[in-house]
């Protein structure tokens, strides 16, 4: 056992500019953190996501959940959804998400990988049903995986690790300046869960 396990900054940026990162690290012990993965994974209505790549419809490996406080359309791949009203789960954890960063969220967007072998490629989540520069507040439960964000115009790269229980902030311009991805590996064979917690436009 650790005896002085140094916890992450949170209020350090990981970007040297354009945007703001905060990583807080594990907001669980490994107990509870493996109960909330447990639960997701059983509760959750997991679909195989449907995306329009290059103007043709494929369905991912990857398997995906929306849920808000009103049955939202979220527009993602150029997919349409409709959120589901949160389970017991997703409500503590976006109470706990809150208090945390002192952010508001309405929805939760799930993602369940199932090995190394899936990920998600460049891109920013700056879709026109967001609210212009919210936060977006990401969780991470089950396998340990690799994050890397990438500068739009410079090409900059910045890289994390994304612990089990953990949690990343994404604000201010952070969508408007940067990419980020998950890269696939063959080195992880077990499950990773990922919530982000988002705020969606109500006009
Ligand atoms: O799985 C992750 O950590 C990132 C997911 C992501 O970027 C997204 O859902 O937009
Ligand atoms: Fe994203």
């Amino acid at each position: 056992m650790k005896l002085f396990e140094l916890e992450p900054d949170s209020n350090i940026n990981l970007l040297p500019k354009d945007g703001t990162v905060n990583y807080y690290g594990s907001l669980f012990d490994s107990q509870e953190a493996h109960l909330f993965y447990s639960k997701l994974l059983e509760n959750i209505a997991w679909k195989n996501d449907e995306a329009i790549i290059f103007g043709k419809k494929i369905i991912t490996k990857r398997k995906v959940a929306w849920y808000g406080d009103k049955p939202y359309s979220y527009t993602y791949s150029k997919t349409t959804k409709s959120a589901l009203p949160w389970t017991t789960e997703l409500q503590i954890l976006k109470q706990r998400t809150e208090d945390k960063t002192g952010e508001l969220f309405n929805s939760c967007l799930l993602n369940l990988y199932h090995d190394g072998s899936e990920g998600m490629s460049w891109h920013s989540d700056a879709e026109k049903d967001l609210k212009k520069n919210g936060a977006i507040a990401s969780i991470s439960l089950g396998a340990e995986r690799r994050f890397l964000f990438k500068h739009k115009r410079t090409n900059e790269k910045v890289e994390l690790s994304l612990e089990n229980g953990s949690l990343l902030v994404m604000k201010g311009e952070t969508q408007e300046n940067w990419l980020h991805r998950l890269p696939t590996t063959k080195k992880i064979l077990t499950p990773r869960i990922n919530l982000t917690f988002r705020m969606i436009k109500e006009d």
